[in-house]
């Protein structure tokens, strides 16, 4: 499972988060990231946790001002970037060029998506995963792996009909590893979740018990 935590842009300390995860990843062998602000991502690279970007912009090098350019991210220390997130949604067009933009720097992708209908389109764009987030559950606490585990087996199924190989994640109200696990069980490959870890008063120990069953 691929544990992939989202900053957002939450208070929390990125580095403090950043090395509690490249802690229990090391100490584990699960594979988790981390996806602080653009400004952190050299300064959450330096910890040494795989780092991932929240979005790229649709461009390449130009006149974008307010633009965050993949090339600049990778050159920061991301690996990967999240795009289409529910919280910074894109047109078709620019999930396209977003992608290819990645693909340019290098850069690892997963695209978010609603539902099982935008999974099936956002598979038809070629990322390297994509994940589905039901917004309504998003930082609610109550998680999709449970409360909606429907829409999870739907991802799973609307993604293998365009691209079998493509993983489908999860997301929205994942904090437990009970919820990591009903998550596995529904056929995602892995999770994306932001409050359960960066809202935490112990992340580390919140990481610890995400992953403590797998
Ligand atoms: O990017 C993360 C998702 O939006 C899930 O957020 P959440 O774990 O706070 O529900």
């Amino acid at each position: 499972m691929f544990v992939l935590v989202n900053l957002k842009a939450y208070p929390c300390d990125p580095v403090a988060v950043a090395t509690a995860a490249d802690d229990v990843a090391t100490e584990t062998g699960v594979r988790i990231a981390v996806a602080p602000q653009a400004a952190h991502l050299d300064r959450v690279a330096e910890i040494g946790v795989e780092t991932w970007a929240q979005h790229v912009s649709p461009v390449e090098h130009g006149s974008h001002t307010g633009s965050t350019l993949a090339e600049a991210a990778a050159d920061a220390g991301a690996t990967g970037t999240l795009l289409n997130h529910s919280e910074n949604r894109l047109r078709l067009a620019d999930i396209d060029a977003s992608l290819r933009a990645a693909e340019r720097a290098g850069l690892e992708t997963v695209v978010c998506a609603n539902n099982p209908r935008q999974v099936g389109a956002a598979t038809a764009l070629e990322p390297d995963a994509v994940a589905v987030e039901p917004p309504e559950l998003i930082g609610t606490g109550t998680p999709v792996s449970t409360a909606d585990p429907g829409i999870v087996e739907g991802a799973v199924e609307a993604a293998a009909a365009v691209a079998p190989d493509v993983p489908v994640l999860c997301g929205a109200g994942i904090s437990t590893g009970d919820d990591l696990l009903a998550a596995r069980e529904l056929g995602s490959e892995g999770v994306l979740l932001a409050s359960g870890v960066a809202k935490a008063d112990d992340p580390r120990a919140a990481l610890a018990d995400l992953v403590a069953g797998l």
